[in-house]
């Protein structure tokens, strides 16, 4: 038996390659791509009649040794994938075009009608994609409601920080000493409202976790409702003024933030804000209500509010100072937890960005 060499028929796209060699009812197929260099073996009914047919191809630039073919009574079709996607000028390394080889006028595209052809076949996918997966019917009631808790929550810690703002500017340092009587009703409620956010991701609302939530709401109430609350003594002190200012700046930015996030709108300064402005204000903050606990600790020895009352022969109670000293350790834990949880999510939100921008 005589080697010959089969007529083989070539196009491209951006990321693959096609060849088709007219040889019928081939057998033996040896395909393979080594070194950037297609080997083509095979026996069947070309046009020298019954015989053994090879051909071998240096590609123009580097594919990929993966070959996947088919063959049909009347032809092989090879498909290998472009290293990069990118549109070759010829198909071989050496400028001569092979004699064996040309277009295949089947599936001949250039450059710009294979561009069109590729958004169009991602078109389909993306559509396909979507289909598959099932629309949430509750979607735009879901929308609805955290879009007025936002609100709502926006305006009132507004609210919160331009009152303490002109008083600030009226009063000066006066303003520091009476701000729970002025700010408490507002933060009362707002901060109730703030248990939402742990039910909301509970309940798979928002996409995220419910620790870094129940850390930020729990911490925040433990000093609004028992240490400035439940004090009388704490509520004229200085350090209200700002574990209240540093809670509610964050919070201007945070709720707008996440309104446009429901409506799919975004202001690339509003983000950059929400996701930045925390690194100065949380450990300001911690430290803050950190103050603020050791502040009240001799008041709760002295009142003995909320002391634990323990057997006789143990002593008389236990001050209620003791827990809020465990509760400082926790305040720093929590701040630990949380400042990383922010770093993942700022470290996410601006990579997700990056790559949608590319
Ligand atoms: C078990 C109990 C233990 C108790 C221990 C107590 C320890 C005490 C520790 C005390 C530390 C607290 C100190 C703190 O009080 C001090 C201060 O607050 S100082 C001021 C500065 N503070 C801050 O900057 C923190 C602000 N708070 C937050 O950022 C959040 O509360 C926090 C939970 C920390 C993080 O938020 P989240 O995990 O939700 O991250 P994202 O904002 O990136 O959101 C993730 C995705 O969910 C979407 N989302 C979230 N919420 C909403 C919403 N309400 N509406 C619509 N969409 C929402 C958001 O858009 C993101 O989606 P996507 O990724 O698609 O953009």
């Amino acid at each position: 038996m005589q080697t010959l060499t089969p007529h083989v028929y070539w196009a491209q796209r951006h990321s693959e390659i096609y060849l088709r060699v007219e040889l019928s009812d081939a057998q033996n197929l040896d395909i393979s791509v080594q070194e950037n260099v297609l080997h083509f073996k095979a026996q069947g009914h070309g046009a020298k009649g019954d015989n053994e047919y090879e051909f071998s191809l240096e590609f123009l630039a580097p594919v990929k040794p993966e070959v996947s073919h088919r063959s049909t009574q009347r032809q092989v079709n090879i498909r290998v994938q472009k290293k990069e996607c990118c549109w070759w000028d010829r198909l071989t390394m050496q400028e001569r075009k092979p004699l064996f080889l040309a277009p295949d006028f089947d599936r001949w595209l250039d450059e710009s009608d294979a561009e069109l052809e590729q958004r169009a076949k991602e078109q389909i996918n993306k559509i396909s994609l979507e289909s598959r997966v099932p629309k949430d019917p509750f979607l735009g009631l879901k929308k609805g409601y955290l879009f007025m808790y936002n609100l709502v929550q926006f305006l009132g810690f507004s609210w919160i920080f331009v009152n303490m703002t002109v008083r600030l500017f009226i009063l000066r340092e006066d303003s520091f000493y009476d701000t729970f009587h002025t700010i408490a009703d507002m933060m009362y409620f707002c901060q109730m409202l703030a248990v939402a956010e742990v039910i909301n991701p509970a309940l798979g609302l928002v996409k995220t976790g419910v620790m870094p939530a129940l850390i930020q709401v729990v911490g925040r109430n433990v000093i609004l409702f028992v240490i400035f609350g439940s004090l009388e003594e704490m509520q004229n002190k200085a350090v209200v003024f700002f574990v209240f200012y540093l809670w509610s700046i964050i919070e201007i930015f945070r709720y707008p933030f996440y309104m446009l996030a429901c409506i799919d709108t975004e202001w690339k300064m509003l983000t950059w804000l929400r996701y930045t402005i925390w690194m100065p204000l949380y450990p300001l903050g911690v430290l803050a209500e950190a103050v603020a606990v050791i502040q009240s600790l001799p008041i709760f020895d002295e009142t003995r509010l909320y002391s634990i009352p323990l057997p006789k022969a143990m002593g008389h109670s236990l001050s209620f100072s003791y827990v809020l000293q465990i509760y400082l350790v926790l305040m720093f834990l929590g701040l630990f937890v949380n400042f990383r949880h922010l770093f993942k999510q700022r470290r996410r939100r601006f990579r997700t960005k990056k790559r949608k921008a590319n």
